[in-house]
């Protein structure tokens, strides 16, 4: 790694939008943005086809039953899932999206069968309406500690705690509750559209905005299918009683985003690298079974990387590394990059001959060695843009830049293994090495280092 420290007048754009200021000890660095569009596809999914579902006027014998026994079978199995896996806060998002499904679904069971709701059901469908976005909202936000025992008495002992205070009420005061839940507070604040009590409105404005903000702090696939559930239960409690299979159909999607939200999670865990977002080894395993006969893998590895580890800490270089896989991942050529182990990763192109390679990862490593790492003292930080954007024209800046080598080897033998493939791009990486560094050299280079013109068509 070569590390140049000199003035800069930091003039590209990109460079001030992506230094985000993320404080290390005395330094800042970016933090490269996570919030994700696929995490909110799967649950967005699930929503639109459960209102496609609602849409149909009625539901065949076979969906019908299906999706009467949908909520319990997902509860047990996603419980179980859970509880084995430690999820409690999902496991009692679970419980209480079932407990509103079992107490709206016994209301809706009389309605069909008697032609007119129960005695109750007023009572008991404010009650619903206050209670779950309220429960909803704080175990979603509710989170896990350490002590997993303790932490799941406590989460039953507050549902426990808060459904016997609503049944005692329910019975001992039915007209009052049902009076003061009925009540409009707010007449200005009244429309037409509100068939919900008043006061569910600002309970599931605020449960929305916590969720939300939640997913903003920590972007999740399990925060925003938080989010997304929240709103189809916010569409399915007025519809209720109206359309048919609202209850059935939008209860069990909501607990099916939750679980499939804790899968999205197991999966990342598994398959991606936490610190740089980019596939990790075993994701690459798995890559390296299906990769057909013509292929090319490229290790890069960043130059001189303890060094930097040394001199500006073990956090900055977490960061230079998030960024450097940043570089990577916008490889042409429909390369994949994944994280080999600590800083060396793996390119890989399937498809492809060397020579068609080359450029693309050149372009790369170009695009690395001019990227101008800016190291800011925090006590230096501006109070606003304004103040920030005269800061950087007028003031000297540390800046520092990072390289990589790369060796790159192709398969050019139905008999050679990835495995071995790969043994050759580390063997024409270690020449790389030896060459001086930021540099890339082919498997069976003989001498320098190869630079080749980035001319990616
Ligand atoms: N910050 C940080 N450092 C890491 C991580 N993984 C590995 N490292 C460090 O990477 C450094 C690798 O050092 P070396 O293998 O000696 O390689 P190098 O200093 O880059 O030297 P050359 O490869 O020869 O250019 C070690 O100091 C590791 O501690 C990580 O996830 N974060």
């Amino acid at each position: 790694m070569q590390i140049r420290r000199h003035c800069v007048l930091i003039a590209r754009k990109r460079h001030n939008a992506i230094f985000s200021s993320l404080p290390i000890g005395s330094l800042t660095l970016s933090r490269l943005p996570t919030v994700s569009f696929w995490h909110f596809l799967p649950p967005l999914l699930l929503l639109g086809g459960g209102l496609l579902v609602c849409a149909l006027s009625g539901l065949n014998a076979f969906f019908g039953s299906l999706f009467d026994v949908l909520p319990t079978l997902l509860l047990l199995l996603g419980g179980a899932f859970c509880l084995v896996y430690g999820r409690q806060r999902e496991l009692l998002l679970l419980l209480i999206l079932y407990l509103l499904y079992f107490v709206l679904d016994e209301q809706l069971d009389y309605f069909r069968e008697q032609g007119h709701v129960r005695a109750d059901a007023a009572l008991v469908f404010h009650l619903s309406c206050l209670l779950l976005p309220l429960l909803y909202g704080l175990f979603a936000l509710w989170r896990e500690r350490t002590h997993l025992a303790q932490d799941l008495v406590a989460r039953f002992a507050v549902l426990f705690a808060v459904g016997i205070v609503a049944m005692a009420l329910a019975r001992r005061y039915p007209q009052e509750l049902e009076r003061w839940l009925s009540l409009v507070r707010w007449p200005g604040l009244y429309a037409d559209w509100m068939t919900l009590m008043q006061l569910a409105y600002p309970a599931f404005l605020i449960a929305g905005m916590a969720l939300l903000a939640q997913y903003l702090r920590v972007p999740r696939p399990l925060h925003a299918a938080q989010c997304v559930g929240l709103v189809g239960l916010f569409w399915m409690l007025p519809n209720t009683f109206i359309q048919p299979n609202a209850l059935q159909v939008i209860s069990s999607l909501s607990m099916l985003m939750i679980i499939v939200g804790v899968a999205h999670e197991a999966y990342q865990m598994a398959f991606r690298d936490e610190l740089t977002g980019l596939p990790g080894r075993r994701a690459l395993n798995e890559r390296l079974q299906r990769l057909g006969r013509n292929y090319v893998i490229a290790m890069a590895d960043v130059d001189h990387f303890k060094k930097f580890n040394d001199s500006h800490g073990h956090d900055v270089g977490d960061q230079v590394l998030r960024l450097v896989a940043g570089q990577l991942r916008k490889v042409g050529g429909g390369g994949k990059a994944y994280r080999y182990g600590g800083e060396e990763f793996t390119l890989v192109f399937t498809g492809k001959t060397l020579e068609q390679c080359l450029p693309y990862l050149e372009a790369v490593r170009q695009a690395l060695e001019q990227y101008p790492i800016q190291l800011r003292n925090r006590a230096q930080r501006p109070g606003d843009d304004r103040q920030g954007r005269q800061m950087r024209a007028g003031t000297c800046a540390s800046s520092v830049s990072v390289t990589m080598s790369m060796g790159v080897a192709e398969c050019t033998d139905v008999r050679l293994t990835p495995e071995e493939v790969i043994k050759a791009a580390d063997k024409a990486l270690y020449s790389a090495k030896s060459a001086g560094r930021n540099c890339i050299r082919s498997h069976g280079q003989r001498r320098g280092a190869m630079r080749v013109s980035p001319q990616v068509s």
